[in-house]
């Protein structure tokens, strides 16, 4: 399909792909999965909580950092396995820091999730 892609339906087919991606990481990833449970859970909590308008936003860019890191980290795990099958010191560094990002992301979002929602429950005129 590569002529199609190349031709005046660049932004169509370029769309199916990054949908397409989307689909396989969820669908194939566990990690990803467990954040779009998570996601679901805050959310919940989030209209229990009644967050303000400026909380969501916050909330749902921190959410989208999160999802997208691990997007990109399983991206990298692939090309790094297609690249390099074998065990090599510098894929498994590699690899590491990349899994640190999403853990740095998603432990700031559950800071922000957490404080968003004891603010809202706790210092919250009812
Ligand atoms: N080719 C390799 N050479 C050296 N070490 C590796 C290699 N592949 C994986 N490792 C080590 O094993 C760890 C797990 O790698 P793997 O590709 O299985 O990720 P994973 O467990 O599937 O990660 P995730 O849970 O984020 O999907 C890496 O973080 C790295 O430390």
């Amino acid at each position: 399909m590569a002529s199609d892609y190349r031709g005046k339906n660049k932004l169509h087919f370029g769309f199916r792909y990054a949908l397409s991606g989307l689909k396989v990481a969820i669908l194939t990833e566990r990690n990803i999965k467990i954040h779009f449970i998570a996601m679901t859970i805050v959310c919940i909590m989030g209209f229990i909580v009644g967050l303000t308008n400026l909380e969501w936003a916050i909330l749902c860019l921190a959410i989208g950092a999160v999802i997208s890191m691990e997007m990109m980290n399983t991206a990298l795990e692939r090309a790094l396995d297609y690249v390099e099958p074998k065990h090599q010191p510098a894929v498994g560094i590699a690899k590491d820091i990349s899994a640190g990002a999403v853990l740095v992301t998603a432990i700031i979002a559950m800071v922000i999730a957490c404080l968003f929602f004891y603010l809202n429950c706790w210092h919250k005129e009812w």
